[in-house]
């Protein structure tokens, strides 16, 4: 019996009058890759921020490695082993890239060590943040300011930050947004060889459907705040309600090919 490693039970979230997570329960499986999907509105991001601690539900319940974890705050999560992407406004702009890698490695570290480990223990955070700079392919540009990068290595950095702090479930909301078209196939590709090597436990929300039928060990459908539809790449594309109500004729080609990245050709 594989370990469950995340788990939402009947979780649910209002604002004011609006449901905007209604009774969504999913299993996340150690080391799975699972992406969450939906059309604009469908309660993803809310979801998400329940799992990562950003707001609280209203009922409901989450459990992570067996332990209940419902509504504790973001910086419980962090050190529990739940981490998010950061977002980019929270990058230090004046520090170097490895400052802000060090410092994201620095961060889950618990003040545990006696004094005279202090240098070894400096050693293990560079050590971890080089290793997570050479996975996203910012080994060279260590030394730049974070506010002098261009905006896809922003994300990249961002996605070096998560990684730095060796989070047991990596939480990627929609990695790719806002990133021009060109640097889109290297971010995926970043996130392929993640899932390749198979140390992660990954929940992805992202809108390329394309790259969610490819990378993805399950899928959880979610439309008007409920889970429509939750199985493999190839049951969901074959699911008609999903095929109805979300896909619809955009994605036909794609769902035909699950298994086939279409990176972007308009660079
Ligand atoms: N803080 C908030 N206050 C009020 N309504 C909110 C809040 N956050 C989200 N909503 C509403 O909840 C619903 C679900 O929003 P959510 O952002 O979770 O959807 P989503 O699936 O992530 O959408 P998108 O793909 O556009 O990011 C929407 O109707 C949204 O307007």
């Amino acid at each position: 019996m594989p370990n469950v490693l995340l788990k939402t039970e009947h979780l649910s979230r209002s604002f004011g009058g609006l449901q905007a997570v209604r009774d969504v329960s999913i299993a996340v499986e150690e080391g799975s890759f699972h992406s969450v999907i939906g059309p604009n509105g469908a309660g993803k991001t809310t979801f998400f921020n329940m799992i990562s601690g950003a707001i609280k539900p209203s009922s409901g319940k989450v459990f992570f490695a067996g332990n209940e974890i419902t509504g504790l705050p973001l910086h419980r999560m962090i050190h529990l082993g739940i981490g998010r992407a950061y977002q980019i406004t929270s990058l230090f702009p004046s520090l170097s890239v490895a400052e802000n890698v060090r410092l994201a490695a620095q961060a889950r570290g618990r003040d545990t060590f006696k004094f005279w480990q202090h240098s070894d223990r400096f050693e293990r955070y560079h050590e971890r943040a080089q290793a997570a700079l050479k996975l996203v392919g910012l080994r060279g540009v260590e030394q730049v300011l974070a506010s002098a990068l261009p905006h896809g290595d922003k994300r990249k950095l961002e996605l070096a930050l998560l990684l730095a702090s060796e989070p047991r479930l990596l939480l990627l909301d929609e990695p790719t947004a806002g990133m021009a078209a060109n640097q889109v196939p290297e971010l995926i590709e970043i996130i392929q060889q993640l899932r390749q090597s198979g140390q992660h436990t990954i929940i992805l929300v992202e809108h390329r459907m394309d790259v969610v039928m490819s990378i993805s060990d399950q899928i959880t459908v979610m439309h008007g705040g409920s889970v429509l539809a939750e199985g493999t790449p190839q049951a969901i594309a074959a699911d008609p309600r999903v095929q109805q109500a979300y896909l619809g004729e955009l994605y036909d080609d794609v769902l035909t090919q699950p298994h086939e990245v279409a990176h972007d050709t308009n660079s």
